[in-house]
């Protein structure tokens, strides 16, 4: 069963405070920092319009996912909630 988008939150959150960077994507990229993480948010953003464009639904929604998963570390890397960004939608 796939994750809901808030569970991946969750697993996010625990990654980054006690994720070993040589194991962990999401331990590395907040160790890195939001210039790093702000330059991968961009091109996976590219990637997903790219994909809509010439590519299949499928390929659409894997780059959607990675896009998602790169703004999530971004909030992580922020400190900032699913509840503070809930609270603009
Ligand atoms: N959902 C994701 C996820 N989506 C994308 N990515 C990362 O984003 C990359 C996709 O971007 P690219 O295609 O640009 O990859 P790349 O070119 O190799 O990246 P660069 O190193 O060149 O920047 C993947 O190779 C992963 O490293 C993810 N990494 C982790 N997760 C999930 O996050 C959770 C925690 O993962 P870890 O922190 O790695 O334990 C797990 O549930 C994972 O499934």
């Amino acid at each position: 069963m796939a994750k809901t988008f808030d569970e991946l939150f969750t697993e996010l959150q625990h990654k980054a405070a006690s994720g070993d960077p040589a194991s962990s994507r999401t331990a590395e990229l907040v160790a890195a920092g939001v210039h790093t993480i702000g330059k991968k948010v961009v091109e996976e953003a590219a990637e997903v319009w790219m994909a809509a464009e010439h590519e299949g639904a499928d390929r659409t929604a894997e780059e959607i996912s990675q896009l998602l998963y790169h703004l999530q570390v971004m909030m992580v890397a922020r400190g900032i909630s699913l509840e503070d960004v809930y609270a603009h939608l």
